[in-house]
């Protein structure tokens, strides 16, 4: 389906220009056709219409919509751990048939491991694929140090809080230097104050890696604030309503909040959601 352009009489100042897609190339993620039904015992589920999108190498593509869309059916598409209905996936050129080492993982839950220290936590991958442990023990011990997790590796899961728990969660889903980060409502668990320091964090991450990065939120202004693009899906089975553009500089930080060109995409974002029975 082909992203929806703003009508002239929602056409947004023109500072605030709303774009259907960029021009892709062979990098990134490339969407063409992609629809999923779930075929379950009671009949069929369809989570996704056919759906159309590039998300530029590099880019950071946030993706808001209501309960029940699609928008975790549309992660696991893309990690490979689940199979399109029709349609194929492109990660960096290459068609997307089973899970693949292309990605990391973020959930809403930081899912440590008990048991292993958070320095084990992060090295899970690594073990698990068998890949030289002394190599990544030092990206592993950089990438704590990076999310400010230095002087903890030894620490047991419990022993630290949500956001710092989340945090190394980030390294591990980094650890094996992919090239996609995939992440799914990651910071929907914490407090208000610690999401928005997480929030932050992670641009700061983003843009140290320069990893292209697709993030799932309920949130619009979470949304907002941390994207390239802004992905606004309708309702079950879930299609693309329009995709926005995000002129705001960088860095970026919290005051960013307080300025009109803010403000004014996350109420348009937000009208999505208000409008009769559907998201559009
Ligand atoms: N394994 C499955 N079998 C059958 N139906 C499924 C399965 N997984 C998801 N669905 C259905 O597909 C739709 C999309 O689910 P999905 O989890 O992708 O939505 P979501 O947008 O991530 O939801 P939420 O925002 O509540 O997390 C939902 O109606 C869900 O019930």
């Amino acid at each position: 389906m082909i992203p929806k352009k703003a009508s002239p009489a929602e056409q947004p100042a023109a500072h605030l220009r709303l774009v259907s897609d960029r021009v892709g190339d062979a990098s990134g993620i490339k969407l063409s056709g992609v629809s999923k039904t779930y075929r379950t015992r009671d009949g069929d589920v369809p989570s996704l219409r056919p759906l159309d999108f590039h998300i530029n190498d590099g880019e950071f593509f946030v993706v808001v919509g209501p309960s029940g869309c699609g928008k975790s059916t549309l992660l696991k598409l893309i990690s490979g751990l689940l199979p399109p209905t029709t349609g194929e996936v492109l990660v960096e050129g290459e068609k997307v048939t089973a899970p693949h080492g292309n990605v990391g993982i973020v959930f809403q839950n930081a899912l440590l491991l008990p048991w292993r220290n958070i320095l084990g936590n992060v090295m899970l991958p690594i073990d698990m694929k068998r890949l030289g442990r002394d190599e990544y023990l030092v990206r592993a011990k950089a990438l704590l140090k990076l999310v400010g997790l230095e002087g903890f590796e030894k620490k047991l899961p419990w022993q630290l809080s949500g956001g710092m728990q989340q945090r190394a969660s980030i390294c591990r889903a980094l650890v094996h230097d992919p090239r996609i980060m995939l992440m799914d409502e990651p910071f929907g668990a914490l407090d208000a104050l610690t999401r928005e320091r997480m929030n932050v964090e992670l641009m700061r991450i983003q843009r140290e890696t320069r990893k292209t990065v697709l993030l799932i939120t309920h949130s619009i202004p979470e949304a907002v604030f941390l994207a390239d693009r802004v992905l606004v899906m309708t309702e079950r089975p879930g299609a693309i309503a329009a995709i926005y553009d995000i002129p705001l500089p960088r860095p970026r930080s919290l005051d960013v909040m307080a300025d009109p060109v803010f403000t004014e995409l996350v109420q348009r974002i937000r009208k999505h959601f208000f409008s009769q029975g559907t998201l559009d």
